[in-house]
């Protein structure tokens, strides 16, 4: 097998080995993730539906224009995650009114702290990701790491308000150690040692076959901010959050509760955040 086909073939046994395990007759509301992976689950999601294994009024609430694409062409209906009904707010976990959401992602590290983005989409994702019960990722084995940053080397994405870019990515790429000692960002010392390079790099996603930049589905630009490896993804997700114009940061730091990856060698990996591991020792 190609070496192209073969990460085809992973991303896809593990988008199907994911709904199989997460997707039956039970599941009222579901996230549906952004990518090439998720078009696996959506390829999936339609085989269940023509097999009646779903929920007959089973909602899908997509998270970028492409998602809402799948769900119509799987025949499942889609819903806006304002339009999802209010749970009772006294129940535990009442804000999470997704059952399920399975997404892609560019890059899990041993927690499952994530990098997504690479498709621009984390925003919408982060949002249906928090409004949900339980985040499955998907994804094939170049996306299996132990620190984020080790093998997504393109930058952590950054959706920017198109306002003021320039002056954002400046503010970025001062929150290396000598601006936090100037007392231009909080000098918290976790987040001093948080990532590895002291000058981080960012830059202005280039559309393809456009001039310009990448335009998000919400109107705003994408910088990608290149900063090495990612020893302390909650507090980095923090401090480029904190930058005034940043919108949303491609980090998901103990969101996702389960990842499952296809191997290079055919099999299908599940994982959960390693400290979940060792209580469950
Ligand atoms: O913005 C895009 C999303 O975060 C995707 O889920 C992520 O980039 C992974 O995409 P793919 O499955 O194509 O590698």
């Amino acid at each position: 097998m190609s070496a192209l086909n073969l990460v085809e073939q992973s991303k896809r046994s593990a988008a199907f080995a994911a709904v199989d395990k997460h997707v039956g007759p039970s599941v009222r509301v579901l996230g549906v993730g952004s990518g090439s992976t998720v078009v696996y689950a959506a390829e999936r999601l339609a085989e269940l539906k023509q097999q009646n294994k779903l929920h007959p009024d089973l909602l899908c609430v997509p998270t970028s224009f492409q998602s809402k694409q799948l769900i119509v062409d799987s025949g499942l209906r889609a819903c806006d995650l304002d339009d999802l009904p209010e749970l009772d707010p006294s129940a535990p976990g009442s804000f999470a009114s997704i059952d399920v959401t399975i997404d892609g992602a560019d890059e899990v590290d041993s927690e499952l702290n994530a990098i997504k983005g690479g498709g621009g989409a984390h925003l919408r994702e982060k949002l249906v990701a928090a409004a949900s019960r339980r985040l499955v990722l998907v994804a094939d084995y170049r996306k299996n790491s132990d620190v984020l940053g080790e093998k997504w080397t393109q930058g952590v994405p950054v959706e920017v308000s198109p306002l003021a870019w320039r002056t954002i990515k400046r503010q970025l790429e001062r929150l290396g150690p000598r601006s936090r000692a100037q007392g231009a960002v909080p000098t918290d010392a976790a987040a001093v040692a948080a990532f590895e390079l002291a000058h981080p790099v960012a830059s202005l996603r280039q559309a393809v076959r456009k001039a310009g930049p990448v335009v998000t589905d919400n109107g705003n630009f994408i910088l990608d901010v290149c900063m090495g490896k990612i020893y302390d993804p909650p507090a980095v997700e923090l401090l480029l959050k904190m930058v005034p114009g940043v919108i949303e940061v491609g980090i998901f730091s103990a969101m996702a509760a389960e990842a499952w990856f296809g191997n290079e060698d055919g099999s299908i990996a599940c994982r959960i955040p390693r400290s979940e591991m060792k209580k469950q020792d």
